[in-house]
């Protein structure tokens, strides 16, 4: 290409990210998380996308993924996750993701975080979280179970705190609005669903974002939204992840069965939006970086958070769209590149690779 010739695939892309393709604008019918999306990319001053970084990005993931022949199999290889293809791992996945938010630790002694002993392994961030579940049900604690949340008698406080005990003096982050969370859905699905989560997946009827908005409308703790830019926005985090970790676990078959699974986004968590930045997807402005850099919380809801969580939402979609441009047959949807992000930040992590520090907010949100 000279100097002086567009470069078509650019320009495609660019088209693409300012929603003014010829393609439909790919908004999710029924949730609005793209949308908002959308609108919080157009209007961020403080996060920005660098249409080359994610260009290369798309590239690489799309290279790296075929090597790991990473599919929705991937998620059931992971030791800790549920093997069953049955209620006892939807009830599972229910109670994971109605609490997987917030693990992140003030300490700066790795040592002293929070971590939950399972299995001979100390396990941190959200492996923590599944495995206190996993000890739970092996000491006999009904954890999984909806009817048992709202027995006074017997999920009592001090219940509650066995199961999230920790192996090191740091105490769960937001311990009491996880005790909240439980019991609030307990009393919902009891009320509204028969106690059971087949049954509110059943009333979904297969539709992913049908299922999405069966949970931000019946339960609190997973209305995942903001205000920007005096438009409300929707995140959903938790709600599409439930969906997302029922479709790998059951393999896109029965309870995880979606005919519009494609319509689900990336997640928006802490991890994401610091793998974007690693990958030179996107970028900071000075006053977000230093903040990022030196660990001082972000306030929840705040500006600068809602525009790392939308700007990550769709520079992940942008990712997916190069990845279909370049390979119009890959079998590639938001999920799977936001599931291989995280993974392959965890790997990082493990691996000690310097990357800029993830964001610190303190939320149920995510
Ligand atoms: N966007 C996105 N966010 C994710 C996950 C997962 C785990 N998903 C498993 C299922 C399939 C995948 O293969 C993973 O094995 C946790 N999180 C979020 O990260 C944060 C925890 O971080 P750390 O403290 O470092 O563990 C916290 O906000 C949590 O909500 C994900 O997949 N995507």
């Amino acid at each position: 290409m000279s100097d002086s010739e567009p470069d078509e695939e650019l320009l495609s892309l660019l088209r693409q990210s300012l929603g003014i393709s010829g393609e439909p604008s790919s908004k999710s019918p029924a949730t609005g998380v793209l949308e908002g999306a959308q609108h919080i990319y157009h209007n961020s001053i403080d996060v920005a996308l660098d249409t080359y970084g994610t260009k290369a990005a798309a590239a690489q993931i799309w290279r790296l993924m075929q090597e790991k022949s990473y599919t929705f199999k991937t998620w059931s290889e992971h030791s800790l996750h549920p093997k069953g293809k049955d209620e006892a791992t939807a009830n599972f996945i229910f109670l994971m993701d109605l609490l997987n938010f917030c693990f992140w630790s003030e300490s700066s002694d790795p040592q002293q975080r929070f971590a939950v002993e399972y299995q001979g392994q100390r396990w941190t961030g959200y492996w923590s979280l599944v495995a206190a579940i996993h000890r739970a049900l092996d000491e006999d604690i009904p954890i999984t179970t909806p009817s048992f949340w709202i027995t006074d008698t017997e999920c009592t406080d001090d219940v509650l705190k066995h199961v999230f005990r920790s192996a090191t003096p740091e105490l769960i982050p937001l311990l009491d609005e996880r005790m909240t969370c439980i019991r609030e859905a307990g009393r919902i699905l009891m009320e509204n669903f028969n106690g059971s989560v087949p049954q509110l997946i059943h009333q979904a009827k297969q539709s992913s974002t049908a299922l999405v908005n069966l949970l931000v409308t019946n339960f609190p703790c997973f209305k995942d939204v903001a205000t920007f830019e005096g438009r409300s926005v929707h995140f959903y985090k938790r709600a599409q992840i439930f969906v997302a970790d029922l479709w790998a676990a059951f393999e896109g078959q029965d309870l995880g069965r979606f005919h519009d699974i494609d319509t689900i986004t990336m997640f928006a968590d802490y991890r994401i939006p610091q793998m974007l930045h690693s990958l030179g997807c996107l970028r900071y402005s000075p006053s977000l970086e230093s903040r990022i850099r030196n660990l001082n919380e972000l306030e929840s809801q705040g500006s600068w958070e809602v525009q790392l969580r939308g700007c990550s939402i769709w520079c992940v979609e942008l990712i997916r769209k190069e990845i279909r441009r370049q390979h119009p047959k890959a079998e590639v949807n938001a999920i799977l590149i936001d599931f291989f992000l995280y993974d392959t930040m965890k790997d990082r992590e493990a691996d000690a690779v310097e990357t800029i520090p993830h964001h610190r907010t303190r939320s149920i949100w995510y």
